[in-house]
């Protein structure tokens, strides 16, 4: 006989199994169970929480897609500005800026070198490890309130292995396959096709319909945690490491580099190995690694003084593939 009592606890045992299953799968790129599996114990939870709706909680996978249709999206004050990463173009504005840093700081300091992913900013807030709020940069000061279309996304967990209050901003990505299935339905149903997968995120990511970016494939990667230092965290190496551990998706590929040359090996590696990741890069992120050093150089109104974006050249082959299916 189904109680309420003994639903409660059966929703509970699901929604563990199920929050574990969706870490393996979308944060970790690791699915352990066959989707067939997973739907099986989603649909139990939904026909659980459904017999008894005062079993639901905030955190349950069956909240992700409220499938409401939203009138717009409230603006709001980012706690600190979300700024953007000034940008160079060569090695030798590279030199010149890690020279100028040095300029400033005495001692020898490594960098975190990291993938500059080509999506959209997102700034994530949780109290005590529930995910509360989520917004867009916007203009850096005022963003866009966007909680409701990103918790559907599965790579944003909805709770972290910590109850920690947090600010986290990152990237939202459509991975380049999913770009790719998109245009080609949107092109056989005569609509018109997303120009690039960034592009495709942004629309995905401002619909209305909250079920519709739920079906855009979205993902996250993760990059930045706000006042690190009263955490006990001195570095961004040290932070993505935890932030991971909390439950964030974060990008397998950044790097400690202790000297220029080991960045510029860096960067010739990932140019070379752009084309065949599943997402779209447009360059490299080079971080001071101490936020020691962080502190003390700081920002300027518009950007950080101790990070600095390497943009790729635009890529020939891509230009040329593109130039071909034009005259066709
Ligand atoms: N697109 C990216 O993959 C990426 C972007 C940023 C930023 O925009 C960014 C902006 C700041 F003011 C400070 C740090 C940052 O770090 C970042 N790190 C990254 N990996």
């Amino acid at each position: 006989m189904l109680t309420e009592l003994s639903a409660k606890k059966r929703a509970q045992e699901l929604r563990k199994q199920l929050s574990e299953w969706s870490h393996q799968y979308y944060v970790m790129d690791q699915p352990t169970v066959e989707d067939v599996v997973y739907d099986k114990a989603y649909q139990e939870l939904v026909g659980l929480e459904k017999k008894f709706p005062k079993i639901i909680v905030d955190d349950s996978p069956t909240q992700r897609v409220g499938g409401q249709v939203l009138s717009g999206f409230n603006k709001l004050n980012h706690v600190l500005p979300m700024l953007s990463l000034g940008d160079v173009f060569s090695k030798e504005e590279l030199t010149e800026f890690d020279q100028r840093l040095h300029k400033t700081i005495n001692d020898e300091f490594a960098y975190n070198c990291e993938l500059k992913i080509d999506g959209l900013a997102i700034s994530l807030v949780y109290e005590n490890g529930l995910f509360v709020q989520g917004s867009t940069r916007g203009n850096g000061v005022v963003g866009e309130d966007i909680t409701e279309n990103l918790k559907t996304i599965k790579a944003i967990p909805l709770r972290l292995t910590e109850p920690v209050s947090i600010e986290v901003r990152g990237e939202c990505y459509m991975p380049k396959r999913a770009f790719v299935e998109l245009n080609a339905k949107r092109e056989a149903e005569g609509k018109t096709v997303f120009a690039n997968p960034r592009n495709a995120a942004a629309g995905s990511l401002r619909q209305l319909d909250t079920a519709i970016t739920a079906r855009r494939h979205l993902s996250t990667f993760i990059y930045y945690l706000m006042n690190p230092e009263k955490l006990g965290i001195n570095k961004q190496s040290e932070a993505l490491r935890k932030m991971s551990e909390w439950g964030f998706r974060i990008n397998t590929e950044s790097r400690v580099a202790n000297t220029m040359a080991d960045v510029d090996a860096y960067i010739d590696e990932y140019q070379e190995k752009r084309i065949t990741l599943p997402y779209d890069i447009d360059g490299i992120v080079l971080k001071a690694d101490p936020f020691s050093v962080q502190r003390i150089v700081g920002n300027t109104v518009k950007v950080p003084r101790w990070a600095i974006a390497y943009k790729f050249p635009p890529d020939e082959q891509e230009t040329v593939v593109r130039q071909i299916e034009w005259t066709v």
